[in-house]
């Protein structure tokens, strides 16, 4: 059985001045998130997952998202160049936990910038959005490191959200999912399914037939359940006010020899 390992970093201090790119700040409470996070991780373990505290990063106040600091790709990881100069301070504690946990670890270089938020793994296909985060140059180091593992890196334009996971993810069996007004291209997927909520795009695979998701996409939840599908629903309300969503609060590795 492939190991369920799960990194996750408790939320800073300073988490309500995190950035905000396409919405309109609104006051973040630091508790309400911190209980959130909590139920978040609580959600995981319940569902089988170990997870694994990477060291805080205080001075970074969007460090919980963790998400985008590393990609994860078979044994290696992937040390993002995240495009909000701003986050760079993130790095050092990923980099630290993914090597403790067995992983070879590769770097995003100058002027490369990629945000682990960009890049959507169905299978062996790596979506990679190229948007406000992500680069050219950026998508070209992502392909050199994971195609000579088997990998095949797909780039997609993202103009009209945060990052390409903000408008897409995919369900077990591999179909993408999105709220179209939000999605620049749904024909680049092979096999796309409209949600009728934004937050409803935001899945993470829990094992077998479960999909963590947002509370705030009920109808989407609802759309799941009838297609086979357990919702497991979170509430992280704080987290979405600053561009947040389920994937971006964990990075779940499958694939280490550790
Ligand atoms: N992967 C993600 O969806 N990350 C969310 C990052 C939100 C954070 N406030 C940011 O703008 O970087």
């Amino acid at each position: 059985m492939p190991s369920k390992k799960a990194l996750v970093r408790r939320p800073g201090p300073r988490i309500a001045d995190g950035l905000v790119t396409h919405l309109e700040r609104t006051p973040v409470d630091v508790d309400k998130a911190l209980s959130q996070w909590q139920g978040y991780v609580d959600a995981l373990e319940a569902h089988g997952w170990e997870t694994f505290l990477v060291e805080p990063a205080d001075d970074c106040p969007d460090a919980v998202f963790v998400e985008d600091t590393v990609v994860v790709f078979r044994n290696v990881a992937l040390i993002t160049r995240p495009g909000a100069e701003q986050r760079r301070g993130e790095i050092a504690g990923v980099e630290e936990a993914v090597a403790r946990l067995g992983a070879s670890v590769n770097w995003v270089w100058e002027p490369g910038t990629l945000d682990g938020g960009d890049v959507l793994k169905v299978g062996d296909t790596l979506y990679v959005g190229r948007g406000g985060r992500t680069n050219a140059a950026g998508v070209r180091q992502l392909r050199a490191v994971f195609e000579p593992l088997g990998a095949q890196v797909v780039s997609v334009p993202v103009s009209k959200v945060l990052h390409l996971k903000s408008a897409v993810t995919a369900l077990p069996d591999g179909t993408v999912i999105g709220h179209e007004p939000l999605v620049d291209t749904p024909s680049l997927f092979p096999r796309f399914l409209p949600v009728p909520e934004e937050a409803g795009a935001h899945v993470v695979l829990l094992g077998g037939d479960r999909l963590l998701m947002a509370e705030s996409a009920p109808k989407s939840a609802e759309l799941f359940a009838d297609l086979g599908y357990e919702p497991v629903l979170v509430d992280i309300s704080e987290f979405e006010k600053l561009e947040g969503c389920v994937t971006c609060l964990s990075v779940r590795l499958r694939s280490l020899y550790a």
